[in-house]
């Protein structure tokens, strides 16, 4: 298939005419094949208007019909077969393996969804009959959740197929009955042509109405922060920067009327090593923490970026397993030039912090590569440097050297939100693990044992949440069936007449 660098306007494509944009190959810098138009405002007005009619025809879809249509959505994109891999493995440097597992979690958690549509209990339908005879009367009630109305879905960069054009978020508001726009992310325009394709096709095949699916690219930042000022539409989904998600969130928030941004943002997913278990495996327990440091140039929300253990001999052979692991790691070519550089500039402030020491690196690389780094400092310089708490987007951990369990639980207690906090413990570590875990709930999303964050389970039963800076709303997960309750809210019908009620609460 050609890239056009079209833009996708309900069910038309048209040649963008508001600058251009280049789509970069990661692991060169070198531009490869189709110039994206970027959108106007009148693109995106065109858009807009397109998917706010839609929305009035698609939220009363049957559910039949609308699971049906995520499932062609599916199949479409798996049909778009090694090009859709070859192009995503060219503009990210991810690598096959990676991007092949990524297509079928973005497959399967549309099928999950068309899964939840099919069941309808989303919908929360709840039925509060009259009593006449109370005093005072009481009326009858009856309440579903309907969908929010267009939503604006910012594409993540490192995520080029489970958190983009056909990504959790866009599932998951499909789901709910509400059309998309997607904002391409400039990282990867090609790949989110060759999904937009599909999903577009879902929406004419299954004869979904035009505008349910839109997309746009961007040649600054001026039409994604349109859209989400755009009065047509009712929520934003983002996977970022917090930098990138702070300026939507205070976009939507100076709108005339405001609306919700979902923003999934920075953490450093604490990783608490407790005595037993560092006794027990401490080394073992390093080298799977290089592995998952380093797991896609660390270019991961959930990667592990911060270790806090009690100091001594135990702690040592954790680090040494580590710094042994990690020092055979090949450096990986990362998504962007920019994140790259911001990769190295971030490195480099702790390699010069005063108060920090490099451990290890990983083997070196390419202009583009990420080459993995390890340090440490002590507690108290943690807890004095705010700096310190800082992400550092890729394969860089710190380990944070604690006097004792008390001085740790101090150090828990001065993080910011995160998503993941990961105990590696025994059972002869539970009473400390357990004295931990109502600061710990305070803290994060997720709360995992004996493992790492990354790779997170599409289920119903996931948070990838957290309190800010994780995201912007703590209540929420954008991965997992629970993510579609944030594109939803309820309507209670009172002393409604049959004839007027949704045909869903008519009984
Ligand atoms: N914790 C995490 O999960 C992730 C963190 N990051 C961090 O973000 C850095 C940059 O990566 P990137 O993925 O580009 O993230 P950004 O947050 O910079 O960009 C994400 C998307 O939001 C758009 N955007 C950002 N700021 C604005 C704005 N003010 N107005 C309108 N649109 C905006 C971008 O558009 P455009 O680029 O067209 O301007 C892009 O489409 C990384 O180095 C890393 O630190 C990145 C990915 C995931
Ligand atoms: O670990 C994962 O599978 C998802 C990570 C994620 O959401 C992200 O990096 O943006």
């Amino acid at each position: 298939m050609t890239i056009t660098g079209e833009l996708f306007i309900g069910n038309k494509t048209l040649k963008g005419e508001n600058g251009t944009l280049t789509a970069i190959a990661a692991a060169t810098g070198e531009a490869l094949e189709g110039a994206f138009g970027g959108a106007s405002q009148a693109d995106l007005d065109a858009a807009a208007k397109l998917a706010f009619e839609a929305f009035f025809v698609y939220r009363d879809t049957k559910l039949e019909e609308r699971a049906a249509f995520l499932e062609k959505a599916a199949e479409n994109i798996l049909a778009v077969g090694d090009e859709l891999i070859e192009r995503a493995m060219a503009e990210s440097g991810l690598p096959r393996g990676r991007l092949e597992g990524e297509r079928m979690r973005t497959v399967n958690q549309l099928r999950l969804f068309a899964r939840v549509v099919r069941e309808g209990k989303f919908q929360d339908q709840r039925f509060d009959p009259a009593d006449g005879e109370r005093t005072p009367p009481k009326p009858d009630l009856r309440l579903r959740k309907v969908g929010l109305g267009p939503v604006a879905v910012f594409g993540a960069s490192n995520f080029p197929l489970a958190f983009s054009v056909a990504g959790g978020d866009t599932a998951s508001a499909l789901a709910a009955g509400c059309p998309v726009i997607v904002k391409a992310h400039p990282a990867h325009p090609g790949t989110s042509e060759l999904v937009a394709r599909a999903l577009q096709k879902a929406v004419i095949d299954c004869g979904m109405p035009e505008g349910t699916f839109s997309m746009l690219h961007d040649s600054g930042y001026e039409i994604g922060g349109a859209l989400v000022a755009h009065p047509l539409i009712r929520a934003v989904g983002f996977t970022g920067s917090r930098k990138g998600g702070l300026a939507l969130m205070d976009t939507a928030a100076k709108r005339e009327v405001p609306v919700p941004v979902y923003a999934e943002m920075s953490a450093i997913n604490p990783v608490l090593l407790f005595p037993e278990a560092l006794k027990a495996r401490g080394d073992k327990i390093g080298e799977a923490f290089a592995a998952s440091l380093t797991l896609g140039a660390g270019q991961f929300c959930t990667n592990p970026g911060l270790i806090l253990a009690v100091e001594g001999e135990a702690l040592e052979a954790f680090t040494a397993g580590a710094i042994k692991a990690l020092k055979a790691i090949p450096a990986q070519t990362m998504l962007t030039p920019g994140i790259c550089k911001a990769y190295q500039d971030g490195v480099a402030r702790l390699v010069s912090h005063d108060d920090v020491s490099e451990l290890a690196e990983g083997l070196e690389g390419d202009a583009y590569h990420g080459q993995a780094a390890l340090f440490e400092t002590t507690a108290a310089s943690f807890l004095k440097d705010k700096s310190l708490h800082d992400e550092v987007f890729g394969g860089a951990g710190l380990i944070v050297k604690c006097a004792d369990l008390a001085e740790l639980e101090t150090v828990v207690d001065s993080l910011e939100g995160q998503l993941t906090a990961a105990l590696h413990i025994t059972e002869g570590d539970h009473a400390a693990a357990k004295k931990l875990m109502p600061k710990l709930e305070m803290l994060a999303g997720r709360l995992l044992v004996n493992g790492f964050g990354t790779g997170v389970e599409v289920s119903p039963a996931m948070v990838h949440g957290g309190p800010y800076p994780a995201t912007s709303d703590a209540r929420t997960t954008s991965v997992g069936t629970m993510a579609i309750d944030r594109f939803l809210r309820p309507v209670s019908y009172q002393d409604m007449p049959v004839a007027l009620l949704p045909e869903a609460l008519q009984r």
